[in-house]
């Protein structure tokens, strides 16, 4: 038998803690509906004491939601857990979440109070909460540091009082797995009616081992595990769910948990919050950092091209993610860079071939990124063989909000001048149907895009343009800071590679 392991998000709360991560209503409210669309068990929406735009923020999300149970954070006061009450008390599943440090230091030096004070306050916090709401989260802070049978004692009352969550933090991202793993169990047999409630665990990263923790907690008998997108959070930040979520689902052998998370989402989430608080992933990220389905060095290469399983733990799909990417630098291989050069149309003999792949470690060895019209330099100077049939004369497009966008395209073939027009969606689509009406070829577009390869207001673009001709794909690629004329140099460099192999085939 598989367990749930429920999934607790607290972006929108713990996260927002993260120094910039500050977000607005709107901003709360359409991350809390992405958040419940990816399947999080529980949302902890904010901390409505804290100010009226919390407050606001945490009402309309429960007010919003209907299937994730809502959760709002108070300290361990009457007047936090009365403003949190009236926050989400129309939530579909409403959950009051009430803490309290219970660590010998944070007792004397911030509450100021004894053991036997923390303990009183915890359980009459706990049943003033229930006099609301049936679900209450209990969360002992720095519970990692707290003498360990203390603890016990202030979870067992809670449970008497009420609780039907108990939350056992590693709010400083202090402790380590084993470590962890022998505080969740030593919770787990020595309080009674523990059996009852959830165990949930709350870690920090401030060693970088707030998944891990996690992970250890669940294998001593925690069931819920608290987390955020991208892992941001107060300091070093929090467990990431993504990470805990893929854990779990990769290592079905290992841990026989499942979450109720769709991982398909799991990019998309990470890009909404990262356009919300523009804050970036780190590129090396596990599951959603830019490089984390990239690969550059050869030997690696040619083992994904020939099974993926080889170096690729689980598929970019399962994230969210179209495909893996393959970079050319200098760490790449004879394989992967003949499947660079098939898949863009080129046809290389074996000795143009092997003096092009010398030109291009050459090339990597100076260059910290070797892009795409590198390669397509390099290949030229070895394979005469690419000749442009058609040169780009002039164009000029002619779009707006409300008029059909329209394209006059001027191409010279030899000494050749032929003018086209032709109306499109878009200003792009447009060239492209004024192109095509003067090549005369048979063509299905596979794929176009266009991204920024240089900074600033006049950053260069790169258009990539995929086309099927007679089952081939031929990739066209070009440069420009128009995008407009990038667009329509690739679309005829992938013409001018198919106008090649029809030539050389005569
Ligand atoms: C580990 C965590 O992440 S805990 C959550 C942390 N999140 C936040 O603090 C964000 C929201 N916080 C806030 O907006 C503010 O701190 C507020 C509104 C909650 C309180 O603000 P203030 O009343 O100005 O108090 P301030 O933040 O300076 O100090 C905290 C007070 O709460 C007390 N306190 C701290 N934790 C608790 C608790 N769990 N239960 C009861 N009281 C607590 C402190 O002892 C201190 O009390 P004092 O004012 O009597 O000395
Ligand atoms: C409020 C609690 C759960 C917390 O964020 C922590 O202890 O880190
Ligand atoms: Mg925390």
């Amino acid at each position: 038998m598989k367990n749930h392991i429920k999934i607790f998000d607290t972006t929108l709360r713990d996260g927002e803690q993260s120094p910039g991560c500050s977000m607005n209503t709107k901003e709360k409210l359409e991350l809390a509906k992405q958040l419940e669309k990816l399947g999080v068990d529980v949302i902890e929406a904010g901390f409505p004491a804290a100010s009226n735009g919390d407050f606001e923020a945490v009402k309309l999300i429960a007010n919003t939601l209907n299937t994730s149970t809502v959760a709002g954070l108070s300290r361990a006061l009457k007047s936090d857990i009365d403003r949190t009450w009236e926050a989400i008390k129309d939530a579909k599943k409403p959950r009051i979440h009430t803490f309290i440090a219970t660590s010998d230091l944070h007792m004397e030096y911030k509450l100021k109070k004894s053991k036997e004070e923390v303990l009183k306050i915890a359980v009459d916090m706990v049943s003033h909460a229930k006099n609301y709401c049936e679900d209450i989260e209990f969360s002992a802070e720095d519970a990692s540091r707290s003498d360990w049978d203390f603890l016990c004692q202030v979870f067992e009352s809670v449970i008497k009082a009420g609780a039907t969550v108990l939350n056992i933090p590693d709010t400083v991202g202090y402790t380590v797995p084993s470590e962890y793993y022998d505080l969740i169990s030593y919770v787990k047999n020595n309080v009674k009616g523990i059996e009852n409630v959830d165990i949930s665990v709350h870690c920090h990263n401030d060693l970088g081992m707030g998944t891990a923790n996690s992970l250890s907690a669940i294998k001593a008998g925690a069931n819920q595990i608290e987390c955020t997108i991208n892992g941001i959070g107060e300091r070093a930040g929090n467990t990431a769910l993504e990470e805990v979520v893929m854990a779990i689902n990769t290592r079905k052998d290992f841990f026989n948990n499942y979450t109720n998370v769709n991982s398909t989402y799991l990019t998309a989430t990470s890009k909404l919050l990262t356009s919300i608080t523009g804050i970036h992933v780190q590129p090396n990220k596990a599951i959603v950092g830019e490089n984390a389905f990239s690969h550059e060095a050869g030997i690696h290469q040619h083992g994904v091209l020939n099974n993926k399983e080889t170096y690729e733990i689980m598929t970019p799909e399962s994230v969210g993610l179209n495909k893996n990417k393959m970079v050319l630098g200098k760490h790449s291989g004879r394989h992967i860079f003949e499947d660079y050069l098939i898949k863009s149309g080129y046809s290389l003999s074996k000795n143009e071939l092997n003096a092009a792949f010398v030109k291009f470690k050459d090339l990597a060895d100076k260059k910290k990124k070797v892009y795409a019209r590198d390669i397509d330099a390099i290949v030229r100077e070895e394979s005469i063989k690419i000749i442009d049939t058609f040169y780009l004369e002039d164009f000029s497009i002619s779009t707006g909000k409300t008029s059909t966008s329209s394209a006059i395209i001027t191409l010279k073939r030899g000494d050749d001048v032929v003018k086209e027009v032709a109306m499109g969606d878009g200003p792009i689509d447009a060239a492209y149907n004024a192109i095509l009406k003067i090549v005369n070829l048979k063509l299905n577009l596979e794929d176009y895009t266009i991204n920024s390869i240089t900074e600033g207001r006049d950053a260069q673009g790169e258009a990539v343009v995929k086309l099927k001709h007679n089952e081939k794909i031929y990739t066209g690629r070009a440069i420009n800071t128009d995008i407009i004329a990038s667009s329509i140099e690739a679309y005829l460099n992938s013409i001018n590679k198919i106008y090649n192999d029809i030539e050389n085939l005569q």
